[in-house]
């Protein structure tokens, strides 16, 4: 870990792990995208040939596991957990990955669910990954702020709908994130419009999006605008998200990878 980005909260990583980039995936609130959005970086980053790992805080929600179909348990040595292989090679490691059955909902009290992040950091054994995608539960509450607390954050992805109040949850993690000394990196709007397949036409269905405006009027890039796309829900639904054929956060990728 970077002795800049230490403090009194910090976990150290496993001493058999080797992260090099860390990158938290945020959004106002619940349903978002935010899992859509964190899986399709992970999947660009391996596209592009890079060592690429998710770390799934969302404790409570999980939904990695499913949209790239994997089913624990996750293997273990005496030396600590082993994060999951997806198909194409992303390291994954999610609640839903030690439950015996991924359906039991996880019933515990915040610090437990804190403390149970921190173990994915420190416990698990994350091997060589040049790119780790942390997936944050929704708003600012206590595991939030110990992600932002405790991992080395490099940056972090906002990522918000068009019928959100997009100034306010914005302004929110950008006030959240400059007290913890943590970049924004840029804003996604998610099922910004959707496109006929039929006839091409554009339709913004949930509402003209002020996107641009917000992202302009916080100093922030705007990444990508997804569309509604029953594709995607399918591809996620079969556990297939990383079939996705478009490039999504490809000019993203070049700006991490510079
Ligand atoms: N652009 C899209 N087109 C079609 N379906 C989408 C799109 N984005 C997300 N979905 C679907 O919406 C559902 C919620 O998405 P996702 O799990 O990524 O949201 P989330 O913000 O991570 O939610 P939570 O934080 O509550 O877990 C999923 O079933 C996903 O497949």
């Amino acid at each position: 870990m970077n002795a800049d980005k230490k403090n009194e909260f910090s976990v150290e990583l496993h001493e058999k792990s080797s992260v090099k980039k860390v990158i938290g995936v945020v959004s106002g609130k619940g349903g978002v995208g935010k899992s859509l959005v964190t899986s399709l970086m992970a999947v660009i980053m391996q596209r592009r040939g890079h060592q690429v790992a998710i770390l799934d805080a969302d404790i409570t929600g999980p939904s990695i596991p499913k949209s790239f179909g994997l089913k624990g348990p996750a293997g273990a040595t005496e030396e600590g957990l082993l994060p999951v292989m997806s198909k194409s090679g992303i390291q994954i490691m999610s609640v839903n990955l030690l439950l015996s059955d991924a359906t039991d909902p996880v019933v515990w009290r915040g610090p437990i669910i804190a403390g149970t992040v921190k173990q994915f950091w420190s416990e698990v054994i994350w091997e060589d990954v040049d790119y780790m995608f942390v997936d944050l539960p929704p708003g600012t509450g206590d595991v939030p702020l110990t992600v932002f607390q405790s991992l080395p954050l490099d940056g972090i992805v906002v990522v918000a709908s068009p019928q959100e109040l997009v100034n306010m949850v914005v302004a929110k993690a950008v006030k959240m994130a400059q007290k913890m000394n943590i970049p924004i990196l840029g804003l996604v709007e998610n099922m910004s419009y959707f496109k006929c397949p039929d006839c091409g036409s554009v339709h913004e269905i949930f509402g003209k999006s002020n996107m641009e405006a917000v992202a302009e009027q916080y100093g922030v890039p705007l990444l990508e605008k997804i569309p509604v796309d029953p594709i995607i829900a399918d591809l996620c639904d079969k556990g297939l998200i990383e079939m996705v054929k478009e490039n999504w956060f490809e000019e993203f990728a070049k700006v991490l990878e510079k």
